[in-house]
């Protein structure tokens, strides 16, 4: 939910709202205060609180002393009187909500965490869990499931963390715990590679340059002795990957078999990690199967959102200023 205010945006405040304001704040920490803007958090209801430096400060208002919301709001006692102050503070909220929108439509939840989580806590870069969030959480992080929260885990592995520590909540340390790492998944009794492996491609060109499989024969390999996976149309045998993979057999496991291109994309690999991808090519999905419309989903949901979302903010934006001027 976000609430706005003639002199403030609320947000209730969770961990990866937290996130994304510590990122976006920390990028603009030296411009806001110049420009008359801070970001506080504190009540949602009132005038929001702290000090509004520009950078994220934390005040405890809630009835537990649980902090209850976000605001980036003015924090001027009068209107800045000429045009070129205006337009200065009319241009850093902009460039604010601008580079805020980025971060959250630029990223996914467990994105974020990677960005923001070495900003709070730069030894703890492991995200909580690899499976692909709703679609509705990569853009509105509240409320994420447990597995996606930021935890004080590393709060306590830094004790000498400071004000950082404060954007961070606690939460029962069996959730931060890492599973267990999976037991061997019993593979089926596969057939030996494939009816149509070995075929090529009709049409040829780079997507048509391998062995072709049906999904259901990638699905078979899902388990630790053959491990299968679909990423943009293409499979990999990543079965000798498993114990390298730097972020652990169990996401792998829990990919092989299936198409696992959301996933991969949603971890925000490094291109070092897609270069590797080419040592477990083994081959293409019928091209039947391919399904590429997604990938026309996924342009509608990287970017639709973001611009209705600009759009509103803009308007709200407008709606504010006008506001401002009128008192
Ligand atoms: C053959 C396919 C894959 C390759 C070659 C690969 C490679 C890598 C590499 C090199 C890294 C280190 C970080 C980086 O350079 O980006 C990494 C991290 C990671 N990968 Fe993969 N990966 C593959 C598939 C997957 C899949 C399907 C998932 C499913 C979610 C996944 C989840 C992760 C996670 C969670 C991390 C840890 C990120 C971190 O701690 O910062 N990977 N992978």
């Amino acid at each position: 939910m976000l609430v706005a205010r003639s002199s403030a945006w609320m947000l209730p405040l969770d961990e990866c709202t937290r996130a994304v304001f510590a990122a976006t704040a920390a990028v603009c920490a030296a411009e806001l205060p110049a420009a008359g803007l801070g970001l506080s958090t504190g009540h949602c209801v009132g005038q929001p609180q702290g000090s509004g430096n520009g950078a994220l400060s934390t005040t405890k208002t809630g009835a537990g002393g649980e902090d209850t919301g976000i605001a980036l709001h003015n924090t001027w006692r009068t209107p800045p009187a000429g045009k070129v102050q205006r337009k200065r503070h009319k241009s850093v909220y902009l460039g604010f909500i601008w580079r805020l929108f980025g971060v959250l439509s630029s990223t996914n939840a467990r994105q974020l965490q990677r960005a923001a989580l070495p900003l709070l806590c730069p030894r703890r870069t492991r995200p909580h869990s690899s499976r692909p969030l709703p679609l509705a959480a990569r853009y509105w992080p509240a409320p994420l499931p447990a597995p996606f929260l930021l935890v004080d885990s590393c709060a306590r592995s830094h004790p000498t963390a400071s004000s950082s520590r404060s954007l961070l909540v606690s939460q029962p340390t069996a959730r931060l715990r890492r599973p267990r790492r999976a037991d061997p998944v019993r593979c089926a009794k596969l057939p030996a590679a494939s009816m149509e492996a070995g075929k090529r491609a009709e049409g040829g060109g780079e997507a048509a340059a391998g062995p072709v499989f049906t999904l259901q024969e990638v699905a078979r390999r899902n388990c630790s002795r053959e491990a299968w996976l679909v990423i943009h149309g293409r499979v990999y045998d990543v079965t000798r990957f498993l114990e390298e993979h730097p972020g652990g057999e169990e996401v792998l496991l829990e990919q092989a078999g299936k198409d696992a291109t959301e996933s991969f994309e949603d971890v925000g690999h490094s291109t070092d990690a897609r270069e590797m991808l080419k040592q477990y090519y083994i081959g293409e999905v019928h091209p039947d199967q391919n399904v590429t419309s997604s990938g026309q989903a996924s342009f509608w949901s990287t970017w639709l959102i973001p611009i209705f979302g600009a759009l509103v903010l803009g308007l709200m934006y407008r709606y504010y200023m006008l506001e401002g001027r009128s008192s």
